[in-house]
C-alpha cells in the first residue's frame, strides 16, 4: 500500500451523511437495496445501518476484474415493481453498473437509483450513467480496502488506500 486515501473516520462520517440523504429521499417508501458482490458488502453493511426506512435486501454476484487490475470488458451475472437502490463499492469504467442498470431496468422497477462508495470519474467509459449518490470522487489509481480487493486480498481493511504498482505489475 503506498498511501491512505480515506481513513476509517472519514468513511464513517461520509456514510452518516449518505444515510441521512437517502433516508430523506425515500421518506418511508419500501425499498429493495441491492448490493453488488463482492466488493459492496462492507459499504452496504454500514450504509443500511445509517438508513432509516422500510427496506429489504438482496445481492447480485457480478465479476469482471477477476484477479486483474483492469476490466476484462465482460461482466457475468449470477441473480420487481419496487423502488430499487443499487449499492456498489466503485464505479471505475462504469461498465459493470451500466450493464446492471440495463438489466434491472428491464424488470420495470418503480424507481432505480445507485449509491456508489467511490467514483473514478477520470476512468469513465460508460455513457449515460447516472449515480444519484457518490461517497467520494477517487483518483484514477487502483485502490483497495473497505471491500475493494486486489485478487481477493485487502477487502477487510477499514480504510481505503492506493495499491503500490510494484505489487501488481510484473517487471
Ligand atoms: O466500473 P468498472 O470498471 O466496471 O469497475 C467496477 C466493478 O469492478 C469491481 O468488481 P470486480 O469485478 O472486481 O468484482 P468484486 O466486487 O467481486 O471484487 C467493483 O466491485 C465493481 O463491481
Ligand atoms: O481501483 C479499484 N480497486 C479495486 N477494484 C476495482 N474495480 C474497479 N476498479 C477497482
Ligand atoms: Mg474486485
Amino acid at each position: 500500500m503506498s498511501r491512505i486515501l480515506y481513513t476509517k473516520e472519514t468513511i464513517q462520517k461520509r456514510i452518516a451523511e449518505l444515510g441521512a440523504e437517502i433516508t430523506q429521499h425515500y421518506k418511508g417508501e419500501e425499498v429493495v437495496i441491492v448490493g453488488v458482490l463482492k466488493g459492496a458488502f462492507i459499504f452496504m453493511a454500514d450504509l443500511v445501518r445509517a438508513c432509516n426506512f422500510p427496506c429489504t435486501m438482496d445481492f447480485l454476484a457480478v465479476s469482471s476484474y477477476g484477479n486483474s487490475t483492469t476490466s476484462s470488458g465482460n461482466v457475468k451475472i449470477v441473480m420487481d415493481g419496487k423502488h430499487v437502490l443499487i449499492v456498489e463499492d466503485i464505479c471505475d469504467t462504469g461498465l459493470t453498473l451500466s450493464y446492471l442498470l440495463e438489466l434491472l431496468r428491464a424488470r420495470k422497477p418503480k424507481s432505480l437509483e445507485v449509491c456508489v462508495f467511490l467514483q473514478k470519474s477520470a476512468c469513465l467509459k460508460a455513457t449515460d450513467l447516472k449515480l444519484k449518490w457518490v461517497g467520494f470522487q477517487a483518483e484514477p489509481v487502483f485502490v483497495v480496502g473497505y471491500g475493494l480487493d486486489r485478487a481477493e486480498e485487502f477487502r477487510n481493511l477499514d480504510y481505503v488506500g492506493e495499491l503500490k504498482q510494484e505489487y501488481y505489475v510484473k517487471k
